[in-house]
């Protein structure tokens, strides 16, 4: 039997890692998300690019990654040892198959990308466009032009967001008020929304790093430090979650509440204090997703934990609206580039940075907050994080990578690079330290959170970046 593509799977991006393991990934979108069960979908997404890689590399790849999820993401995958025995061999595969497939692509802004991304950075990543939306005429790719070799457009709806999640996620909402009109591009995991960005399917990331109530987003300060994105603003969303179930469900049903465990965490005394409720919690990927499974999976036991953005978009019920902790609430958000922006000195910026050092005791975070504290420099936030023997991106062949240290240290201050006093406090803070890097330096969120979420969709008041 034939087999078919039910829908257009826009892009691959294959990135050689070390020894025979190799990643790709794949963004997919499908009109027809809700025909048929999610395991058929995921199915007939995953067939798809084996069958893909079988018919252009010649042989079958095993497919370790995530489940896609329904309608449209980016999903990152790997060959282990499947398809070459080593790196130039792989190299040389993706050169032929790009070719072949660069000779079917479709005129479209991905071809631009393709090339956009090989000239920029040495070809080691290839974006090749599959098939048209509509699967029908192929055209030859078409010239690279000056726009392709500019940064990705600031605004309007050219410019694509990642963010973790699925539909109805807080993040999503996030991306909204940090990119108004821009396309929202779901990933099933933080590292993919990074890697999207890195790798030119999306011109920026919006990902949550701290919340008022769950305290620091860990992940995402290990991911800051592992990939080579600047941070260029940040959004705070205020986060009001409801408890979610299928229509008709009841309180005494639910042996189960599933959510992202940051969501659990910000509604865990409430839930602990509902009447009438006893039930186990079990994290989930992100908010919306869970909502979503309980949905297509007809869960009359479980509920979930999201927005009401997610009830309405997955046909859920809200059984108890405002469950978080406290009413103020309020999740912050970094927005992730591949270029940093200007640092300026006509409106309030806030800049961050992480360090190490490889002294015995405390004195040298004395030293360092003491440069600020000094000139006066306001500190928002300070993150200790266990230092893991990992290569850092950006001091690959400096010679300043850090080798063995207990922790990195991550500081937020209320000031901008562009500031003397930052730069003499910087100055300072390089000599006690033996690892320093700026994240970002970028506009503060100055929005009144008292006004509420319903305030945000006409939020426009990120405009710099
Ligand atoms: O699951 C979601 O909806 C998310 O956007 C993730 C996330 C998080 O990681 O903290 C974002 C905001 C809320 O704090 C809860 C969850």
């Amino acid at each position: 039997m034939p087999f078919h593509i039910p829908f257009p799977s826009q892009l691959l991006a294959f990135e050689a890692a070390p020894a025979t393991s190799f990643s790709f990934l794949v963004s997919y979108s499908s009109s027809n998300s809700n025909r048929g069960s999610r395991a058929d979908w995921c199915g007939r997404l995953a067939m798809a690019v084996v069958n893909f890689v079988k018919a252009h590399i010649g042989q079958s790849p095993k497919l370790q990654g995530r489940t896609p999820r329904r309608g449209s993401g980016v999903v990152r995958s790997s060959l282990q040892g499947a398809v070459v025995g080593n790196r130039a061999e792989w190299l040389t595969s993706c050169a032929v198959l790009s070719s072949k497939v660069a000779a079917l692509a479709p005129h479209s802004t991905n071809s631009h990308l393709a090339l956009a991304v090989a000239a920029s950075n040495g070809a080691v990543l290839d974006l090749i466009p599959l098939e048209t939306v509509d699967g029908s005429a192929r055209h030859l790719p078409a010239p690279l032009r000056i726009a392709d070799l500019s940064p990705a457009p600031m605004h309007g709806s050219e410019l694509r967001v990642a963010y973790q999640g699925v539909p109805g996620a807080y993040s999503e909402k996030a991306s909204g008020k940090a990119y108004p009109g821009s396309d929202a591009i779901p990933c099933d995991q933080f590292e993919v929304a990074f890697q999207a960005v890195e790798n030119w399917i999306a011109d920026r990331a919006v990902l949550p790093v701290e919340n008022s109530l769950g305290g620091s987003i860990h992940r995402n300060y290990d991911l800051l430090l592992r990939h080579r994105l600047h941070i260029v603003g940040e959004v705070q969303l205020p986060v009001h979650h409801c408890l979610l179930v299928l229509p008709g469900v009841r309180k005494e049903d639910i042996t189960r509440v599933i959510s992202h465990p940051q969501a659990l965490a910000q509604c865990e005394h409430t839930l602990t204090r509902m009447p009438g409720l006893n039930a186990a919690r079990e994290a989930f990927d992100d908010t919306a997703g869970a909502a979503e499974h309980v949905a297509a999976n007809s869960l009359r036991d479980t509920a979930a934990i999201a927005s009401s953005r997610a009830a309405e978009l997955y046909g859920m019920e809200v059984l108890a609206d405002g469950i978080q902790d406290d009413s103020g609430n309020v999740t912050r958000f970094v927005m992730l580039a591949r270029e940093p922006i200007v640092p300026r000195m006509d409106r309030p910026f806030k800049t961050s940075i992480v360090f190490a050092h490889d002294k015995e005791g405390t004195s040298v975070l004395f030293k360092v907050l003491s440069a600020f504290a000094f000139r006066d420099i306001s500190l928002t936030k300070i993150e200790s994080r266990p230092h893991r023997p990992i290569r850092l991106a950006d001091d690959a062949d400096s010679g300043t990578a850090p080798k063995q240290f207990e922790y990195m240290f991550y500081v937020d201050f209320q000031a901008s690079l562009a500031d003397p006093r930052v730069q003499n406090a910087l100055a300072e803070v390089q000599e006690f330290t033996s690892f320093l890097r700026v994240l970002g330096s970028y506009p503060m969120d100055m929005t009144p959170m008292a006004a509420g979420v319903a305030s945000l969709d006409s939020s426009s008041a990120y405009s710099s970046s």
